[in-house]
């Protein structure tokens, strides 16, 4: 599945409307009935078009049926000319629609005007000017009855901070008082105030129970704040064509070809690993990533110890290889042996165990993970790692360590707002890539991964994919030994981080609630039955 941004979803309405095949008046009308098909698709309750015929509002008048009602407000651009035209469909249905304008509606785009205008014929649209105060005597007057409130002020054309008239529906007591009431809120195409292309919030935004979008996802519905504000997300198709530039995929399916072991082979065919360990006491770090090296199938798995940790890790290991590994020297004499085809540093390395051997690792040229430590220690001057790096190379940074890596990418993402769109996490693990001429996988629950030729995927552990029990002790350990074995069986860096990520949002799925991270490993079994590998 693709993630657009705004200026990809106008590109591709504007390519459809300049083909003739259709106009920008249809695609909004698709798009509010679009609203109105998930609305009642979501809430068959609010859905009286199959009703017996003594609810029907076609038998009764309004006096003897009590009508389900709706309060759409509509902004001054498209995102509101769909709101007339889901208004308009509701009333059609037999609901009570109050529909309030928010700016000038002789400004209206073209198609939103017309929509106004059709509703406007037999309808009143109370009028506020986008400034003005909130509507809060209104509109709050208003709730008290009503089933549905319908959010068409700023869809993806949102520039600044979401402020003025309807800004208080992003209030948590309004938002309470509608929930308390047991009022549903939908958004059409983005919560107000959300930024689509970088899910952060400009000012504030409306919290809505379900999103409709058109086409295809935006990237603000699932990087950022996106998923707590948008609620459930629909995507309703209009009719348009993909375009193929710039796409970032969205994964949710893991590609089975690239994880199945085939018939034939032994064990040195399915690479060998070497994830290097840091001293007694702090070795665990380093056996969870070897763990999820080995689970992942790559054929052999050594842990890389200093000689004051050998004993500890020797008596915690069965089908793991222990081999002493004492500093940098130690490292060049073990890479002699050219079937280590991929190494795991970072993990609870420690700072000076890294600075010494990160630079021989990245020497040898072998697929390479980078995390924890291996990233830290490079704080005080990140180009002289950036320059060792070579595009065999997957770094795997939280918030803190992208930001002592890539400090100016970092301040850029995290800016105050004052307009937008906003510098996404898309667009600082694109930058980053670039930068480190490598693949970066930024982690969070909205996993980025980046190459240097612009490749992109986001993971997001969100919605139905949702794994809150992944934020445990170690769990970016094992993730560390997922790419480090699929890198081990030959997977390119970009494939063996994508793959990586989706399994390790399956395996705490899989296992659900009290995961930590010891669980992760072992969830890979099941995973790969349920794939039929
Ligand atoms: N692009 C497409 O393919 C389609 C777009 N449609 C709808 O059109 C929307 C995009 O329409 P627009 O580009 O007109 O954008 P919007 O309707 O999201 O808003 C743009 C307008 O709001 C103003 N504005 C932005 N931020 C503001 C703020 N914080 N305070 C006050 N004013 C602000 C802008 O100056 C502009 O007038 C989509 O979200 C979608 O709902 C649909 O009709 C169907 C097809
Ligand atoms: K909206």
């Amino acid at each position: 599945m693709e993630l657009l941004t705004a200026a990809q979803m106008r590109a591709i309405e504007q390519a459809a409307i300049k083909s003739g095949d259709v106009t920008g008046l249809e695609l909004m009308e698709r798009a509010g009935q679009g609203v109105v098909d998930a609305i009642f698709e979501e809430w068959p309750v609010l859905d009286r078009r199959g009703a017996s015929p003594s609810r029907s509002p076609g038998y009764l008048g309004p006096d003897e049926e009590d009508p389900l009602r709706a309060v759409v407000l509509c902004g001054p651009g498209n995102n509101g000319g769909d709101g007339f035209v889901v208004a308009r469909l509701l009333q059609k249905q037999g609901w009570a629609v109050e529909v309030f304008l928010c700016g000038d509606p002789e400004k209206l785009p073209p198609d939103a005007r017309v929509n106004y205008e059709r509703w406007g014929a037999k309808n009143e649209v109370r009028v506020s000017a986008v400034d003005s105060a909130p509507l809060a005597d209104d509109f709050l007057r208003v709730p008290k009855g009503i089933d549905l409130v319908v959010d068409g002020v700023f869809g993806t054309g949102l520039t600044r901070p979401f402020a003025g008239a309807f800004s208080m529906l992003a209030n948590a007591p309004v938002r309470d008082l509608l929930r308390d009431r047991g009022v549903k809120v939908v958004s059409i195409d983005a919560p107000s105030g959300l930024c689509a292309d970088s899910g952060r919030i400009l000012g504030q935004a409306i919290v809505a129970d379900m999103t409709v979008t058109f086409h295809s996802k935006k990237l603000g519905h699932v990087l950022g704040d996106g998923p707590v504000t948008c609620g459930a997300v629909r995507t309703k198709s209009i009719g348009l064509e993909t375009l193929e530039d710039g796409q970032i995929v969205h994964t949710t399916e893991a590609d089975e070809v690239k994880l199945s072991k085939g018939s034939v082979g032994h064990k040195y065919s399915h690479g060998h690993a070497l994830i290097l360990s840091g001293g007694a006491g702090k070795t665990g770090a380093a056996r969870l990533a070897a763990r999820g090296a080995l689970r992942v199938g790559a054929g052999l798995v050594t842990l890389g110890v200093p000689p004051s940790a050998q004993m500890e890790v020797a008596s915690q290991i069965t089908a793991l290889m222990l081999q002493r590994v004492d500093g940098a020297d130690g490292l060049s004499e073990t890479l002699e042996d050219t079937r280590l085809n991929a190494l795991c540093l970072g993990p609870a390395l420690g700072f000076e165990r890294a600075r010494a051997l990160v630079p021989m690792a990245l020497a040898a040229r072998r697929a390479t993970v980078l995390d924890a430590d291996a990233l830290s220690a490079f704080a005080e001057d990140p180009g002289a790692l950036i320059a060792q790096l070579h595009d065999e190379c997957v770094l795997t940074p939280h918030g803190g360590e992208f930001a002592r890596l890539f400090p100016d990418i970092a301040a850029q993402m995290n800016e105050q707002l004052a307009n937008g769109p906003a510098f996404s996490k898309v667009d600082a693990t694109r930058a980053a890539a670039k930068r480190a001429g490598c693949v970066v996988l930024f982690k969070g629950p909205d996993t980025v991964i980046a190459a240097p030729n612009g490749r992109c995927v986001v993971n997001s552990a969100v919605y139905e994919r949702a794994a809150p029990w992944l934020a445990t002790a170690g769990s970016g350990d094992v993730l560390a030994g997922f790419i480090a074995g699929l890198l081990a069986r030959g997977l390119a860096p970009m494939q063996a981080a994508e793959t990586a990520a989706w399994l390790h949002v399956e395996c705490a799925r899989q296992f659900g609630p009290g995961l930590i991270a010891e669980d992760l490993p072992e969830q890979v079994p099941e995973v790969f039955r349920k794939l039929n590998i």
